[in-house]
């Protein structure tokens, strides 16, 4: 943590809520998003890390939750963010369904090389995201690091004449990004890194690397809003604000950090409360006219009561924040996370 020293284990205990929002579809293997929730002196901020996400790297989430809930973010640059919609793995003949709950975005993000679908799948979904865009759409695809070299490369060939923005993490790891950049240059579709920012021991090693077009840069795996905005400053590249299937509350981090870049060239993965059931307010941060507004989130308390996780998910959630807090108070120089992709999921 810089600059705010780090608040009293009980400071964040007093307000803590775990609660579990069901999804419309599934996404990324779940059904239901867990989150922990909790009040600062700057507002309410958001604690989410993945369930498989070990200590030390749920501890940078911290990080970033704390930034968000004790200090000012820097000063906003827009007020309203324009966001993409985001097409999980689902079936083509979905689609047009998935799409309604984005009105007015004209940019879309489509998962593909889900472990359980075939390329023909990510085809057919990617060709219906397009018919129902129309030609000005923009249409990007991440596949989460879920193909190899060779597959990456057959797969962007066989996307290429639906038009990409970009692709987001072919492969897993940093050199194989290198590679297919290189193999695929002569298409021109950028290369843009995800996990290999904001899951890797360095994330400007993909930068120096010349490996990615584009970054995806994400406030709270990256240790909260100023940090991502450092990282992408000394990356010199281009980025994209996106988030982590978050609530409301921790959708308005990365509203923040969007309103606070410099440029903002590419519309943001920050709609993503439209792919929840439910949420904490009854002011969602939904997408309306393609964006959505730059405002903190306060939850409503009955909200939180409806989606109150079970006893043994809130204990333990309540017994992570815990340990990520013994982290953050070793200060820096604590062990670093794994380097790799742990898993491929995102
Ligand atoms: O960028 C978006 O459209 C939404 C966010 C998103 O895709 C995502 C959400 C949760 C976990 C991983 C990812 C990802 O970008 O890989
Ligand atoms: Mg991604």
């Amino acid at each position: 943590m810089s600059d705010v020293a780090l608040p009293a284990l009980h400071d964040l205990l007093a307000t803590a809520r775990v609660v579990a929002l069901p999804l419309v579809t599934r996404f990324r293997g779940i059904d239901v998003r867990e989150a922990l929730v909790f009040e600062g002196p700057e507002g309410w901020t958001e604690f989410a890390p993945f369930a498989e996400y070990d200590d030390i790297e749920a501890a940078t989430w911290l990080a970033a939750a704390i930034d968000f809930g004790w200090r000012t973010p820097p000063s906003a640059r827009r007020d309203v963010i324009p966001v993409n919609a985001t097409v999980p793995a689902v079936d083509a003949d979905a689609v047009p369904a998935v799409l309604e709950r984005f009105p007015g975005c004209r940019t879309a993000k489509v998962k593909v090389a889900a472990s359980d679908q075939t390329l023909e799948q990510d085809v057919a979904r990617v060709r219906a995201v397009r018919a129902a865009m129309g030609p000005e759409g923009r249409i990007r695809v991440d596949a989460n690091g879920g193909w190899n070299l060779d597959q990456a490369e057959h797969a962007i060939h066989a996307l290429a004449p639906f038009d990409l923005e970009y692709v987001e993490q072919p492969c897993p790891d940093v050199a194989e990004l290198a590679e297919i950049r290189t193999r695929t240059k002569y298409m021109g579709i950028p290369i843009a890194a995800d996990e290999s920012v904001r899951r890797a021991d360095d994330p400007l090693a993909v930068a120096a690397a010349g490996a990615a077009d584009l970054l995806v840069v994400k406030a709270a795996p990256l240790g909260g809003i100023r940090r991502a905005l450092d990282i992408a400053e000394r990356a010199g590249l281009p980025f994209v604000v996106s988030s982590a299937l978050d609530t409301s509350v921790g959708l308005a981090m990365g509203a923040h950090l969007a309103a606070a870049a410099p440029e903002l060239d590419f519309d943001c993965g920050l709609g993503t409360a439209s792919l929840l059931a439910a949420d904490v307010t009854r002011d969602p941060l939904l997408p309306r006219d393609g964006a959505i507004d730059v405002r903190r989130i306060d939850p409503d308390p009955a909200l939180l009561d409806r989606s109150r996780a079970d006893e043994d998910r809130t204990a333990w959630w309540l017994a992570r924040l815990e340990r990520c807090h013994a982290i953050l108070a070793e200060g820096p120089g604590a062990p670093s996370g794994d380097a790799g992709l742990a898993d491929r999921t995102g």
